[in-house]
């Protein structure tokens, strides 16, 4: 049984009956009536799917201007009405100019019924998948909504960040490869979602891929997508990230931490503009803007051969670098006060501003997490403060990192050594957590774990 509604319109009884006898055996509910007038009232009481309209409903007539005439009305009604004519008069010229209306089909009277029902039911297919289409699209256009909501817009008058933003308008329409550095917390993923947001591609898919959390193994399968039984786990086809993004953009983040084997797979997508799944043999074209990041120093990298030249000159057609939030003066207290107005809201607090010592405070601590940093500050500060005012004391801010960490001494404690050093690193580096935990000998995971621990 297949889960349809079909509406028939005829005037001739006999058709009705045979129709309704014939249909209800293979579709869920058949509708028949007499007169097209009845339409408007079926169609808002019944959700039908198929429509099977007569062409000639006056005596005589044979022209099939009628059956054109409510085959409009219909597609007026919902252009995503799947109607199939039926006549008595094989006319091929009136079919094709029912199908140039928007007729899915055309059936001739007398029907065989192994022909009217291989009509219907792929009419039926059409009519559901197109209906997942819509869904599909309806859920992917709020998850769309949702995603904008979590971004925030770009705060602050800087005259870095003012640069920054009208370069950034006047590249994003242009499809141009987008390569945007600067370091942890500065904004990297904010000015990716502003590229998006002005280009033409804004109302497709924005698709963040984080490359930093990509090992071998996984990088292929997610970016390229794989082919059902390409390796053990995959058991359907599986578009990957690329495919994904058609006609949006995509946001590769953590460039700097591709292997050169991974480096040169990327490299080869992007001047080829195709993509092979994992498993098969395929080129599929990809149509996507392309829009990169790091904390990591791509031009150093490339000099020292870890980088390859190739892949960054493919990837920075335009290169944005952001300043560290120390870097941006004032900016600190309006992003501050932003950042304060969104967690009253969200904490339900009733405070209005900063005072004057927490305001100097925020002005010369020298912010290594950057705008990452100042939010988890103010959102802590926000929790803990009683009053009106935000004072110092609310900030928790680390003596260390104001004006840098103090010397390590001889009679320190190996433990107190330790987080001296890692401080040390972090400010050598202004907080690129990659470069500290290079130079410390210790992998990412374990240098925050150590921030963790001393509270850095
Ligand atoms: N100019 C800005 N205006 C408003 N919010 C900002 C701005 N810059 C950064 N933020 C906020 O700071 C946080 C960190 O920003 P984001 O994730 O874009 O930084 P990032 O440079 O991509 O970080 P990472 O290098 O760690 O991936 C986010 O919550 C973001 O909303």
């Amino acid at each position: 049984m297949i889960e349809s509604t079909i509406l028939v319109i005829d005037d001739d009884d006999d058709i009705l009956v045979s129709a309704r006898l014939f249909l209800k055996q293979h579709f869920r509910q058949i509708v028949t009536c007499k007169s097209p007038k009845e339409i408007n009232v079926l169609l808002s009481k019944n959700e039908v799917d198929i429509i099977l309209l007569d062409m000639n409903y006056q005596k005589g007539a044979s022209d099939g201007r009628e059956g054109l005439y409510w085959l409009e009305h219909i597609l007026s009604i919902d252009k995503d009405y799947v109607v199939i004519l039926m006549t008595a008069y094989g006319n091929v010229e009136l079919a094709v100019q029912a199908i140039k209306k928007g007729a899915t089909d055309f059936i001739l009277k007398p029907w065989e019924n192994e022909k009217l029902f291989a009509t219907i039911s792929a009419a039926s297919k059409l009519r559901q998948s197109t209906r997942k289409v819509k869904k599909l699209e309806k859920i992917n256009s709020s998850i769309q909504k949702d995603i904008a909501r979590q971004f925030e817009h770009i705060v602050g008058n800087a005259e870095p960040i003012k640069d920054l933003q009208r370069t950034l308008l006047k590249v994003a329409p242009t499809d141009a490869n987008m390569l945007i550095l600067g370091e942890n917390g500065t904004g990297k993923q904010v000015f990716a979602y502003e590229i998006h947001k002005h280009s033409l591609r804004k109302n497709q898919i924005f698709m963040h891929v984080d490359l930093g959390s990509l090992n071998d193994n996984l990088f292929e399968s997610e970016l390229f997508g794989y082919a059902k039984g390409a390796f053990t786990d995959a058991r359907e086809d599986k578009p990957g990230r690329f495919e994904m993004a058609e006609g949006g953009t995509i946001f590769l983040d953590e460039i700097g931490n591709l292997s050169l084997p991974l480096q040169a797979k990327l490299l080869s997508v992007l001047q080829n503009r195709t993509v092979t799944r994992l498993g098969e043999n395929k080129e599929r074209k990809i149509n996507v803007r392309l829009i990169t990041a790091t904390n990591m120093p791509l031009n150093d990298m490339v000099a020292k051969g870890t980088f390859r030249q190739d892949l960054l000159f493919r990837i920075n057609t335009v290169e944005l670098v952001l300043p560290s939030l120390a870097a941006r003066g004032d900016d600190i207290l309006i992003l501050a006060d932003h950042f304060l107005q969104s967690f009253n809201t969200k904490y339900h607090k009733g405070l209005l501003r900063f005072d004057a010592r927490a305001s100097s405070m925020l002005l010369s601590y020298h912010w290594p997490g950057n705008v990452r940093e100042l939010q988890h500050v103010v959102e802590r500060a926000v929790i803990m403060s009683d009053g009106h005012e935000i004072s110092a004391a609310d900030l928790q801010l680390s003596p260390q990192k104001f004006g840098g960490a103090p010397a390590i001494q001889t009679d320190m404690g190996l433990e107190e050594m330790e987080k001296m050093m890692v401080q040390k690193a972090i400010d050598k580096h202004k907080g690129n957590i990659s470069r500290a935990a290079a130079e410390l000998g210790l992998t990412r995971a374990a240098l925050y774990r150590r921030i963790e621990k001393f509270d850095l």
